[in-house]
This record gives C-alpha cells, sequence and structure tokens, in this order.
C-alpha cells in the first residue's frame, strides 16, 4: 500500500456515495491508523483531559493556571461554563446536517477549486494524501456567510436566510468567547491585566482576530477501524473552538508510551485546540495540539471547528512577555499565510514545521 503521505494528485474528484458503502474501499483505507492504541479519557490521572471552568465566579488567578498547565502539557482542553446558550450548537448542528442533505449537485456548485481556502469539499491538506478521508467538508470565512452560501442556494430563500443568521449568530457567540479566551490564556503567561488592555501587540491580537470555519460530517462508516474522518495534524492558526455533536471521535495524542486519547463529548462543552501560531506567539511554551477524528460504525458525526488566527498580513513574533528574562525569541516573524507556505513544504503536517522558523542560538554553527 503507498504511504498516505503522497500528493493525491491522482484522486478520483467525483464524490464518494458514503451513505450507500457496504465496506471501505482502497480508497478511503489508511495504512497506520493503529500504530499506537485508542484509550478513552480517564476521570482522573494522566489521561484525563483538561476541563476549564470559566462561570461559577471562580478565582481567575485558579483558572489561570488551570488554562497554562492545560496549554503546556495538552496544548488542549475541554471548555466550560461559557455561557454560550445551549441552543445555538443545537441551531447549528440541524442546520449543518441539512446542508450536507442537500444534493451533489447543490453542493458541487460551492465546490472549492483548485488553490482556494475556502467552499465545499475536502479540507485543504487532503491534497498531500494518496488516501481520502471519511469525511465531507465545508470551508468558509466565518464574516462572509451571506456572500459564500450564495453558492449553494443562488436565488436566496428560506433555507439560506436561515442557514445564514444560524451560522451568523455562532460567529458572532464564537468571535466573543474566542476574545475572552486570548485575555485568558494571556493572564496564564503571567500578563496582567493591564498589560493586556494597554500592550500594544496583545491589544491588536485580541482586536483584529480573524475567524474561518470548518464544518465536518462524517458519515457513519461500515468499518470504522479502516478509515479515518480527519488526519492527525496541528491547526495552524492560535486556537481552534470545536462544537462538537454528542458522538465522540476528537482524539489527542499522547507521548510515552503513545497513545490516542479520546476527547469525551459531554454537553454544551466545546473543545478549545491551540494551534502552532499560539506556539510560536508564546516563543513554545504553550504546544499545539497533534489531533484527529475517528469516525463512528453506529452514527454520522458533525463538528464545527472555529478556527481564531490573525489577519492574513500580521506578523506573529514571539510575545515579549513570553520570553525569559534577558532570553531571545526563538522563532522569527511569520504572517498567517507565510506559514502555511512552510508547513505545506514539511514532511508532516504538525508543529515540526516550526523547526523551519527557529532562530539560530548564539554559538550554533554557521553552515
Ligand atoms: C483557517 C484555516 C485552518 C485550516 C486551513 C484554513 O484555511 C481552513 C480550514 C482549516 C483546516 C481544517 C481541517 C484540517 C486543516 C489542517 C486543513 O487542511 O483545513 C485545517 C487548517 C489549519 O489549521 O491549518
Ligand atoms: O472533528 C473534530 O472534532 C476535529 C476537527 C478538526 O480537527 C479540524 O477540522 O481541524
Ligand atoms: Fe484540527
Amino acid at each position: 500500500m503507498p504511504s498516505p503521505l503522497t500528493s493525491l494528485a491522482a484522486a478520483p474528484a467525483a464524490n464518494f456515495e458514503f451513505r450507500s458503502a457496504e465496506h471501505v474501499p482502497e480508497t478511503h483505507e489508511w495504512p497506520g491508523l493503529h500504530d499506537h492504541p485508542s484509550v478513552e479519557a480517564a476521570a482522573a490521572g494522566r489521561d484525563a483531559v483538561p476541563v476549564v471552568d470559566l462561570g461559577g465566579g471562580g478565582d481567575p488567578a485558579a483558572v489561570a493556571r488551570a488554562v497554562a498547565r492545560a496549554a503546556e502539557e495538552w496544548g488542549a482542553f475541554l471548555l466550560v461554563g461559557h455561557g454560550v446558550p445551549a441552543g445555538v450548537a443545537a441551531r447549528v448542528e440541524e442546520q449543518i446536517a441539512w446542508l450536507f442533505a442537500l444534493p451533489a449537485a447543490d453542493k458541487d456548485r460551492a465546490g472549492r477549486r483548485p488553490g482556494e481556502m475556502n467552499g465545499y469539499g475536502r479540507p485543504p491538506y487532503a491534497v498531500r494524501f494518496s488516501r481520502l478521508m471519511w469525511s465531507e467538508g465545508y470551508t468558509f470565512a466565518a464574516a462572509a456567510v451571506r456572500d459564500e452560501f450564495r453558492r449553494v442556494w443562488p436565488d436566496g430563500g428560506d433555507d439560506y436566510h436561515r442557514f445564514c443568521e444560524v451560522m451568523e449568530e455562532h460567529h458572532r457567540e464564537m468571535m466573543a468567547l474566542g476574545g475572552r479566551l486570548v485575555d485568558v490564556l494571556f493572564r496564564a503567561l503571567g500578563l496582567t491585566d493591564e498589560r493586556i488592555a494597554a500592550g500594544e501587540t496583545e491589544r491588536k491580537i485580541r482586536e483584529s482576530l480573524t475567524a474561518t470555519m470548518h464544518l465536518n460530517l462524517y458519515p457513519r462508516c461500515p468499518e470504522p477501524e479502516r478509515a479515518i474522518g480527519l488526519a492527525a495534524h496541528t491547526d495552524s492558526g492560535f486556537f481552534t473552538l470545536i462544537t462538537q455533536s454528542p458522538v465522540p471521535g476528537l482524539q489527542l495524542l499522547r507521548r510515552g508510551p503513545d497513545r490516542w486519547v479520546t476527547v469525551p463529548a459531554p454537553p454544551g462543552a466545546f473543545a478549545v485546540v491551540l494551534g502552532d501560531l499560539f506556539q510560536l506567539l508564546t516563543n513554545g511554551r504553550y504546544r499545539s495540539a497533534f489531533h484527529r477524528a475517528v469516525v463512528n460504525g453506529d452514527r454520522d458525526r458533525i463538528s464545527v471547528p472555529y478556527f481564531l488566527g490573525p489577519p492574513p498580513d500580521m506578523k506573529v513574533a514571539p510575545l515579549a512577555a513570553a520570553l525569559p528574562p534577558g532570553g531571545k525569541p526563538a522563532f522569527r516573524s511569520v504572517t498567517w499565510p507565510e506559514y502555511l507556505g512552510v508547513k505545506g513544504k514539511a514532511s508532516g503536517f504538525d508543529a515540526s514545521a516550526l523547526a523551519m522558523l527557529q532562530v539560530p542560538e548564539e554559538g550554533d554553527k554557521k553552515v
């Protein structure tokens, strides 16, 4: 079987009929999925996925400590007590199920074109693999829902307006929550509230956050152990807020011994996954989480990652406050699109791409 890390140039362009599949065909069969065992998250101890509670009037210093520990050790956590009404996620999931249930011709009108980020189809990094994933996706700029979905519903109409209203409601809630989380993550780095409010870079980051949504549908799979919903990767932006249906599927890789921990999906909780640019911003102190999505033998699963990052022209560099006293930045500055270019050339699709941005330490030999 060829390595899954070769180009997909020769892959069939036609949509695959997940619904009628009785087996996983060779095109969708992934080698190496079970190189590391999958384990359920534990209630306590080393495989307990950290939980951060933003509500309940908890001590902000205790929240900051919990976030720092989760960001350093896991690069991810479950977020509860966030104040986003439960109805929002339910409406979003309902609309997404409707969208993906549309006839293929409607979705294909919005098909992602080569070299474009937005549209219906496989996720952008799929071009790197020789195997296909067991999912359908739709990527769009959260601030441009109405323009984007005219491609699916050219004449507008009630379905179009309902869909856009629900996505916009989600966007408003997630952007507000994302802004609060930036502050919490900064506080967890040791920044004071004054610095967060007045520091030029810190303020600019919070005020200029951009958001991309990627809707995932993982259809029920007849042989779930042979297919993958989304292949292992790190997200490349600052962080991602993932709304998950009650069907679990998100897994985080834990090292020593290597194992995939399945993230529980308690009702109302968001999974927060840090991306590579947050690792760079914190000079490597926080880490991005290597994760994947597995599929389910009985039920469809929907997930709605909301990717937050800098505007495309903003150079991201390690924050002065993240450097050790007298220390130097470990990485050179980069924009998000530049970083995606760098990551596209790396061998895996993970934070190892950051090594290409590393500033040599003084005394390192020049080649
Ligand atoms: C903002 C973005 C992050 C993303 C690339 C994108 O432009 C839109 C889709 C995102 C996604 C979702 C699936 C996995 C992933 C690696 C991919 O190919 O598309 C991520 C990208 C990322 O975080 O780099
Ligand atoms: O489905 C999930 O829970 C994870 C989705 C994800 O990692 C992504 O879209 O980048
Ligand atoms: Fe992801």
